[in-house]
């Protein structure tokens, strides 16, 4: 899943920051062009997944979209000598333009938790932000592909299917809730407990990105290595909880921005490389059909659509089944709060 990604993103953009010449070279002869947008670009994760996306060489032309001090931010990271052409666009009259011929949008806009908030305590503010924005990816770039950081993700992702669908645009292989922070922390928390190399671990985190609905599947992990019972507990815990970790460690100051830049980046890159012809499987939150809810997080290969095909949750262990079950009512109510706010007539 993640693991070789991992490496080849960070090789790649050590050398693409320090060969300039091989860069346009390999953007303009061997790869196609792919436009990409981060929308709340002058945020705390829109910044370093701005510069991420800059020093990566399958991107051609970075957009970078914020309601205020994008300028700066375009300005700063123009200058990174890599291939990719950067455009600042500021202001909600700028939105069409910023847009207009995108392949991926990378949506980390709206507000971060502080302390003692759960993450659906920001519906009320991002679920605006984000119908708004979507309105506009349907109108200008109906066919790109979306990927959904903005929180509450259980619920922002039904918004966006919503809008899509008013608009007569709606396509589930192209929208999706991005969860790879989890799995990062997951193959992280399991590495570093097992004295493994990080780069050889995967672990699968399937359900929604949200406290227990948050589901690593420790039974499926590899290298495979003996976990007692409270291993996997307090493994599983710490992976839902990360998110509340960094919020209390960073006391105020937001949630994660740096480690989330870092998996938006690997998930924008595993996108692209889908649409350039290399299929590849992730983890993420789309429109499925695996278990009876309509959006769930679990492996998915990518491809030239996009979602190609939503793999199936394999064997189970009896724990995480039972925290499957545990987490459905949760994910619907989640999913439905969603679907009502772009239709509130029917909630
Ligand atoms: N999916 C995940 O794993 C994950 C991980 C970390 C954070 N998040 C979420 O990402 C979001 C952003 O977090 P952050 O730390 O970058 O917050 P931030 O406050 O630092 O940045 C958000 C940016 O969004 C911009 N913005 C607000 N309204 C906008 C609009 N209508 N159009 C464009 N830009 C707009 C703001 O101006 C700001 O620059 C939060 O909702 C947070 O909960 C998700
Ligand atoms: O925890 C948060 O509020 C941000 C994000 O969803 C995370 O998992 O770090």
């Amino acid at each position: 899943m993640a693991a070789r990604s991992v490496a080849t993103l960070l090789k790649r953009s050590v050398s693409a920051a320090t060969s300039t010449q091989t860069t346009r070279c390999m953007s303009s002869s061997s790869t196609p062009k792919r436009k990409v947008a981060v929308l709340g670009a002058a945020g705390g994760i829109g910044q370093p997944l701005g510069l991420l996306m800059k020093l990566n060489p399958l991107v051609t032309d970075l957009s970078l979209y914020d309601i205020a001090g994008t300028p700066g931010v375009a300005a700063d990271i123009s200058h990174v000598d890599t291939g990719a052409r950067v455009e600042g666009f500021a202001g909600e009259q700028d939105l069409g333009e910023a847009l207009k011929g995108c392949d991926v949008v990378i949506i980390p806009a709206g507000v971060p938790r502080k302390p003692g908030m759960t993450r659906d305590d920001l519906f009320k503010i991002n679920a605006g932000i984000v119908k708004g924005l979507c309105t506009a990816i349907a109108e200008h770039c109906p066919g790109a592909l979306v990927n959904m950081i903005s929180n509450p993700v259980n619920s922002t992702v039904p918004i966006a299917a919503e809008v899509f669908k008013q608009h007569g645009t709606y396509d589930p292989r192209k929208l999706f809730g991005v969860t790879t922070l989890d799995v990062v922390r997951a193959r992280t928390f399991y590495s570093s407990l097992k004295g493994l190399s990080v780069r050889e671990v995967n672990v699968p985190v399937v359900g929604g990105h949200a406290g227990i609905t948050i589901l690593p599947l420790f039974s499926q992990a590899s290298p495979k290595v003996q976990l007692t019972d409270d291993e996997i507990e307090a493994l599983t815990k710490r992976t839902q909880d990360g998110g509340t970790e960094v919020v209390q460690a960073k006391a105020g100051k937001g949630s994660a921005t740096l480690s989330m830049a870092y998996a938006g980046a690997l998930f924008a890159e595993a996108c692209i490389k889908g649409l350039n012809g290399e299929e590849n499987i992730q983890c993420t939150y789309v429109a499925s059909n695996i278990t009876d809810l309509p959006f769930f997080s679990s492996k998915v290969r990518l491809g030239k659509n996009g979602v190609e095909e939503v793999l199936g949750l394999g064997t189970l262990s009896d724990y995480e089944q039972n925290g499957l079950d545990a987490l459905k009512e949760e994910l619907r109510s989640s999913i439905q709060k969603g679907i009502d706010f772009v239709n509130p007539q029917h909630a």
